[in-house]
């Protein structure tokens, strides 16, 4: 479990964290999103002790990372540019880092079968791939069979398969209990992999909650209605806070009630229905619009509308 409170980094006159409040529990995968800049970089030093907030507090599992006495089997970190000395092998690398915090060089072999770094592992690390170096901080990462994993855009750099690998290990982490706490800039991708957001702009919170009602509060929901007597069922949804569009005969695009009771009204005036079906909005969707006015770095270019990768739950 981290808890973050009042958890504020100030560098000189820019407040790069500002006072935020948050909890993520163990046994989920949280994704941690936000703009370029926004501060998700920070709060992640900050947790493992790497950056001193200049106001409030933040603990694992009850404590500051600081006075953790063991701190590699407590909480396992993959942050940007982790120091790794380029002439030295993989291996070798994780055999040091395991000396120093009393970890036995079985699990050294452990975690590079876990990485997928066996074919490299003897290799300098100098020559190592993006990829096969986020492996490999991810192998440090899990070193001390940590509680509570903290992962700074770990699919960074990874192929399609180490991205599915990073999900799936992301995934089973947090089925045994542990604390999974993980920031990326690839949606599709935290929508696959995460329970529960938080995300942030400018350094505050702009929304938490499981991913599921994070995406309903930020995007409108549209019931589509397939029935032979649709201009019947439409005249009896036309209200005040109800919208209704047609793009093609027999179907009802509905902004306003839920399906049920779509459905139950239908069913009330003996209206047949061929189809009823919710359209969420995607995360991506929700995430533009949840961090419209906290982007510090804008394109260039005009944005292409997000793409209608809508779901569909019946
Ligand atoms: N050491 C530092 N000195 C001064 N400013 C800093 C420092 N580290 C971060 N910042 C500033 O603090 C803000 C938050 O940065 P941070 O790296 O935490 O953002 P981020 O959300 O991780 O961004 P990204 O998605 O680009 O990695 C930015 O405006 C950044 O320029």
């Amino acid at each position: 479990m981290i808890e973050a409170q009042g958890l504020t980094k100030r560098y000189g006159s820019k407040t790069a964290v500002d006072g935020i409040d948050f909890t993520v529990r163990p046994g989920q995968v949280t994704g941690f999103l936000g703009p370029n800049g926004a501060g998700k970089s920070t709060t992640m030093r900050m947790i493992v002790g790497l950056d001193r907030p200049s106001a409030g507090s933040v603990t694992v599992g009850g404590r500051p990372y600081r006075q953790l006495r063991a701190p590699l089997t407590e909480v396992g970190a993959l942050l940007e540019a982790k120091a790794v000395h380029p002439g030295r092998t993989a291996r070798s690398h994780l055999r040091v880092l395991a000396a120093t915090h009393g970890i036995s060089t079985a699990r050294v072999d452990d975690v590079i079968d876990l990485a997928g770094l066996g074919p490299v592992a003897d290799k300098r690390v100098k020559g190592f791939s993006l990829g096969m170096g986020q492996r490999l901080g991810i192998a440090a990462a899990l070193l001390g069979d940590p509680h509570t994993l903290i992962l700074d855009e770990p699919v960074n750099g990874l192929d399609p398969e180490g991205v599915a690998w990073v999900r799936g290990l992301a995934r089973s982490l947090a089925a045994e209990g542990r604390t999974v706490f993980l920031s990326s800039h690839l949606m599709s991708e935290v929508a696959l992999t995460a329970d529960r957001l938080l995300v942030i702009g400018r350094g505050q919170i702009l929304a938490e909650g499981p991913v599921d009602e994070v995406v309903a509060r930020a995007t409108t929901s549209t019931v589509v209605v397939r029935s032979p007597q649709a201009g019947e069922l439409a005249a009896l949804l036309a209200g005040r806070t109800t919208t209704v569009t047609s793009s093609e005969p027999q179907l009802l695009e509905v902004h306003g009630p839920s399906a049920a009771e779509v459905g139950e009204l239908a069913a009330a005036h003996r209206i047949v229905l061929h189809e009823l079906h919710t359209v969420t909005g995607s995360l991506e969707q929700a995430y533009l619009s949840l961090t419209a006015d906290a982007v510090e770095y804008h394109s260039g270019a005009p944005a292409d509308a997000p793409a209608q990768t809508s779901e569909v739950v019946r």
